[in-house]
């Protein structure tokens, strides 16, 4: 196995999973972006970090990306004998942005792209399964690595995904406090009951028509009994802003694990409450790309 020269840079984006009813399942991959640069050196590691998580996330070799990085190494043949890192984040941490699966898919490509032929030995599906098994659920890791709305499922043990186009707009309101994903995983109940199963599947698939060109739809379609009642102790702010924004007719969830609230619309960032972050996005089509110097 042979390193490549110099160094590689990744742009991995957000992404907004579950979207509602498609909880474990719907992606959107959306225009705020991780860059991470690594590099192959002689020996150590040195990490460095700008941006969000700059004082909160560990240094060494159990920095996220750094992980992700040994991982597809070892599949890919073995690690180098030094690496070094530096990662430039946009992405806010324990909001439901995804930025731990944006940490693990570009840190999956990263050591790709440092490998040479690397896209040969793990391919997009290689590095999906991967990145499933390291995230432990697939929705943001699929739209993170392919862009765009995916839907993602697990065959056995198998990662799957398909990709959709859409041209949907968002704004996100990004609370000042972080809930972990753990946290609000360990909230939801073992079982729920089968009506509410059914009528989140039917909001489900129409939520796919809603996104793809029926987007008078998109109220409907976004509702949700199975996970985000669950977990409004862990956020009562953001499951107040989301019925509030609902009653006005504004089609809003709560972005992945939460406690961000994402709306399919423009023009209500006056609805922020004081001291939240507010973005307005496009949808990433590209998912995770190398950035070419020549580029
Ligand atoms: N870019 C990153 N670099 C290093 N660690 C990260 C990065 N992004 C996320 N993490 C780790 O993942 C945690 C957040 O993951 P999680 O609770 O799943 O929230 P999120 O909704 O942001 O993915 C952070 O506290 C940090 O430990
Ligand atoms: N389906 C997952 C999504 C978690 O997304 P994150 O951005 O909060 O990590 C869940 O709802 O637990």
């Amino acid at each position: 196995m042979t390193f490549v020269d110099g160094p590689v840079t990744v742009r991995v984006p957000a992404s907004s999973a579950n979207l509602g009813p498609g909880f474990d399942a719907l992606g959107l991959a959306l225009t705020l972006h991780d860059t991470l640069t690594a590099q192959v050196v002689d020996e150590g590691l040195d990490v460095h970090v700008t941006g969000e998580g700059k004082d909160g996330v560990p240094l060494d070799e159990t920095h996220l990306v750094v992980e992700a990085m040994h991982a597809a190494f070892d599949l890919l043949g073995g690690r180098p004998s030094g690496l070094r890192l530096t990662c430039t984040n946009q992405i806010p941490h324990g909001r439901g942005l995804g930025s731990s699966a944006a940490a693990i898919v570009g840190g999956i490509v990263l050591a790709r792209a440092l490998v040479e032929g690397g896209e040969l030995l793990l391919d997009d599906a290689a590095a999906y399964q991967l990145a499933v098994d390291l995230e432990g659920h697939p929705d943001n890791v699929a739209a993170a690595l392919f862009g765009g709305l995916t839907i993602a499922w697990i065959d056995g043990a198998a990662a799957e995904v398909e990709r959709l186009e859409t041209g949907v707009e968002v704004t996100v309101f990004v609370p000042p406090a972080a809930v972990s994903t753990a946290k609000a995983r360990g909230l939801l109940p073992e079982s729920v009951p089968h009506a509410d199963a059914a009528r989140n599947a039917g909001r489900a698939a129409l939520l796919i028509s809603a996104l793809t060109g029926a987007p008078h739809r998109l109220i409907s379609a976004t509702e949700d009994w199975i996970h985000q009642g669950y977990r409004s102790e862990a956020m009562p702010e953001s499951y107040k802003l989301l019925r509030k924004l609902r009653v006005e007719g504004i089609p809003a969830i709560i972005s992945g694990a939460g406690p961000t609230v994402l709306v399919f619309a423009r023009g209500v960032a006056d609805r922020a409450p004081a001291g939240w972050t507010v973005h307005e996005l496009q949808v990433d089509a590209g998912g995770a790309e190398i950035v070419r110097d020549d580029a």
